[in-house]
């Protein structure tokens, strides 16, 4: 990260103590154990995990792990790019660094946070914050283009912004990705857009041909569209066209991958959801249904954690916040890192513990949401991330959320003990959301919920 952080900044972020956490013992479920003894054995451990800590490990989740170290890849090339391409991709991959909400927490981490479409693939938010108001932000980008036609969404925002015309830049022979300038990058997304929306006739896929149609009034259908009028004064086709293909690892890498591991994540999130409605004796199917509806409001994160920097250079203390302590507030998050530790999850006693690195197994947090389901038998888990690593540290967490105008409250088959008493009110996803954004990383956003 090239970001500096200035003084005052540094101790924001620095951990007084130097303490190591004891190792945790996270259990392990097994998703695929056969039905019968085993997968009621598998049931009653993730039921017990998430009444213990709320927190557990996944073995036998069947996805692919050359899609994991893929996607795991190209999320650390898109963190090693210079500074300033990086921010140029905030509105299109919801890139910030430092700045962990809208409330003042910061962070030795920068990330992208990427909004869910209803096919689970993933669509940049507009904000920076793992926080409900990321997902509320994201929505209101949406609402706010609903003018801009169907499609593919990764490119909406950048387009949008587009009135640059000047292609001049483009007549440079050596052009590649990296030394073109960040209005010349705004034309190629916007050229990258006309071609996934089929103005521009691609003679095989696009991003993988080397011949592209010319782009001849390539607007005439969508001439109401203001990318599309950017799109028109591009007068040197053939250039324009050579470099789309350096864009092809970045949309590729950022966007393809991201895509699929995040239609991966959800597929394993509603499978630990139907598990644990077995573990609980939900029969209804409704949990699983909550995270997998069209509308289910779900996010990817994609965190970087840079090494820590040198002590002497900066005056650091030995250990930085990464990421500081709070609880999710979806329903499960299912993380996995790129086998470097840090993360650290509260006990059921309070004490800190270090999560070891993940190995082949997915990580999956008890959210605020699901607390609540459960009538508090579940713990939502209190996280965080410690820097103090020479290491950097890529994390990629997938938010299981609820649909926004869904009613959440105990469900009525655990209303069991204390009277069946309800602990919480009944509240909508969107309601919780608005709640939250108030709020910095480590507080209780359940506690105004509370009956
Ligand atoms: O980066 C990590 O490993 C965890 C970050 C986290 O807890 C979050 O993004 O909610
Ligand atoms: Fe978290």
């Amino acid at each position: 990260m090239v970001v500096v952080l200035a003084k005052g900044e540094l101790d924001q972020i620095a951990l007084p103590s130097a303490d190591l956490p004891p190792v945790a013992d996270v259990p392990a479920v097994d998703l695929s154990a056969p039905a019968g003894s085993a997968r009621e054995a598998a049931a009653r451990a993730l039921v017990a995990a998430c009444e213990e800590d709320g927190f557990f490990r996944v073995t036998g989740h069947g996805v692919p792990m050359e899609l994991v170290r893929a996607a795991e890849a190209a999320a650390a090339a898109f963190f090693e790019l210079p500074q300033g391409e990086k921010e140029v991709e905030a509105p299109t991959l919801g890139y910030g660094s430092k700045q962990i909400g809208g409330n003042g927490d910061l962070g030795w981490v920068e990330y992208l946070l990427l909004g869910v479409t209803p096919a689970g693939a993933a669509v940049p938010a507009s904000s920076s914050s793992t926080l409900p108001c990321a997902a509320a932000a994201a929505s209101a980008t949406a609402a706010s283009s609903s003018s801009a036609p169907a499609g593919p969404l990764r490119f909406r925002a950048v387009v949008s912004a587009c009135t640059h015309t000047d292609t001049s830049p483009l007549a440079q022979p050596e052009t590649t990705w990296s030394n073109i300038t960040r209005s010349t990058r705004t034309l190629l997304v916007v050229a990258a857009w006309c071609v996934t929306h089929s103005f521009w006739q691609p003679t095989s896929t696009p991003f993988d041909s080397h011949a592209l149609a010319p782009p001849i009034d390539c607007c005439a259908a969508r001439a109401d569209v203001p990318p599309c009028r950017a799109a028109r004064s591009i007068d040197t086709p053939w250039i324009l066209i050579a470099t789309l293909q350096e864009l092809a690892p970045i949309t590729h890498a950022s966007l393809g991958l991201l895509d699929e591991y995040t239609v991966a994540m959800r597929r394993m999130a509603c499978a630990v959801l139907e598990l644990m409605a077995e573990g609980l004796g939900l029969t209804g199917g409704e949990l699983a249904r909550l995270v997998a509806r069209a509308d289910s409001d779900c996010m990817l994160r994609v965190n970087h954690y840079p090494p820590r920097p040198a002590a002497p250079a900066v005056g650091a203390p030995p250990n930085l916040t990464g990421f500081g302590e709070h609880t999710d507030p979806q329903i499960i998050s299912v993380l996995r890192s790129n086998g470097t530790s840090g993360l650290e999850v509260a006990r059921h006693d309070g004490a800190w513990a270090a999560v070891p690195a993940d190995g082949d197994a997915f990580f999956v947090n008890v959210g605020d949401t699901l607390q609540v389901l459960t009538n508090g038998r579940f713990r939502s888990v209190r996280h965080r991330v410690v820097v103090n690593s020479e290491r950097s540290r890529v994390s990629m967490i997938f938010f299981g959320g609820p649909p926004p105008d869904e009613k959440l409250a105990p469900l009525p088959e655990l209303l069991v003990g204390d009277g069946g008493r309800s602990r919480y009110r009944e509240f909508t996803w969107t309601e919780f959301k608005a709640s939250g954004c108030r709020t910095r990383l480590e507080d209780d956003r359940l506690a105004r919920f509370e009956n």
